[in-house]
């Protein structure tokens, strides 16, 4: 459409909505047609957020009131961003950000509200990690993925409710909402080891990796090969960590009724048990990095993720999967918590 007509905005935020993720932008064009557009915004949203959180190149200076400002730059018809850095993924997002400003303003209000809220709560919570505080405890790392993608399954859950397509009763616990987002994120987390060492950050927890490396040493020695064995049990250990989320996420997929809403939700559900089975114990991690599954396996789960049967069918799977394998590593640090059965931690 040319760039004077009402349909340009609606298109261009269609085209930034695949350019920045192919794999969310298939799940959300799954979405009823009174959330899609919503849902879309709001992904749009967060990821120009997140665009300025990840620049490395950007100053304190500049990023931190960009952050802690989002919310209120949401509402300035024609604002748009070109300083981000050269190599920055999504900058092209922020470059033409005023379309997606032009398409938020057109929503209803009691989808702006949720909006405007989530960005608010996210963008000062990322400006509190960007400062200096450290995800250091477990208790931090909590609270980072709370910030980055726990308040998108709070945000999320808002959007279903507000549509009457979900049961207001489903807004009543954050908890479960948030879990949601935990679980996502850090598998995310998991996988990115190496792309964001590399970029000289990490979001691991040192509680954690501490427990793994020699006195005064740091994360970076994980990726040496003669501490193999101890990354991979710090490798472990997250992902047990993460596996605990799993009851919490399959409780919050019982109570959705609608349908596109379910497989829309179980999707990335899904995708995560399976890519934690993937990440158990295995050094790809970080040697290459960027594991992901296989094309055909992905496609199988999309169809296995259409019914909450189907969706349990899938966690119980992988999560005896990763139990197997568990039990196969044999005499390697059984001090490490990793070495907690899998069945115990899902319970
Ligand atoms: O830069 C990248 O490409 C990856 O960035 C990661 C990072 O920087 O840590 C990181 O950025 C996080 C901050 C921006 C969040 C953007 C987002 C993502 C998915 C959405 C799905 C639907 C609606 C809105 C959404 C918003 C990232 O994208 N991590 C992927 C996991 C986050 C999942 C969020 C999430 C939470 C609950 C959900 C519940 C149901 C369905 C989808 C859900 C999706
Ligand atoms: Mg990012
Ligand atoms: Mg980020």
């Amino acid at each position: 459409a040319k760039k004077d007509s009402p349909e340009y905005s609606y298109q261009m935020c269609y085209y930034f909505l695949n350019k920045t993720s192919r794999s969310f932008a298939r799940v959300i064009q799954e979405l009823h047609p009174e959330l899609c557009h919503p849902v879309c915004i709001f992904y749009l949203t967060l990821r120009g957020l997140d665009t300025i959180e990840d620049d490395m190149t950007l100053d304190n200076k500049v990023k931190l009131p960009l952050l802690r400002g989002f919310d209120k730059i949401m509402y300035k018809k024609g604002w748009t961003f070109k300083e981000s850095g050269p190599n920055e993924k999504d900058r092209i997002l922020l470059v033409d950000y005023d379309v997606v400003i032009t398409e938020f303003l057109k929503l209803k209000p009691k989808y702006q509200v949720v909006i405007a809220n989530i960005a608010k709560r996210m963008g000062n919570g990322m400006a509190d990690f960007c400062e200096g505080k450290k995800v250091k405890t477990v208790a931090d790392y909590d609270l980072y993925c709370h910030y980055v993608a726990g308040l998108v399954g709070i945000g999320l859950t808002g959007l279903f409710s507000e549509s009457g397509l979900e049961s207001a009763s489903l807004t009543e616990s954050e908890y479960l909402q948030n879990r949601m987002g935990l679980f996502l994120q850090k598998v995310n987390i998991i996988k990115d080891y190496l792309e964001d060492w590399k970029d000289g950050r990490s979001f691991w927890p040192e509680e954690i990796w501490g427990k793994y490396v020699w006195e005064n040493a740091g994360l970076g020695s994980l990726s040496k090969p003669e501490n193999i064995n101890d990354a991979l049990a710090c490798l472990n250990e997250l992902c047990v960590n993460v596996l605990k989320l799993a009851p919490d996420c399959l409780e919050y997929m019982a109570k959705l009724k609608e349908p596109s809403v379910l497989h829309f939700c179980a999707i990335p559900q899904v995708m995560a048990i399976a890519s934690i089975a993937l990440f158990f114990n295995n050094n790809v991690v970080f040697t290459k990095g960027g594991l992901k599954i296989r094309r055909g396996l992905a496609v199988k789960l999309i169809y296995e993720a259409t019914t909450f049967d189907g969706v349990k069918e899938v966690f119980k799977k992988y999560a005896l999967d990763i139990a197997r394998q568990n039990s196969l590593r044999v005499g390697k640090n059984p001090k490490d918590e990793s070495f907690m059965p899998i069945s115990e931690a899902c319970s």
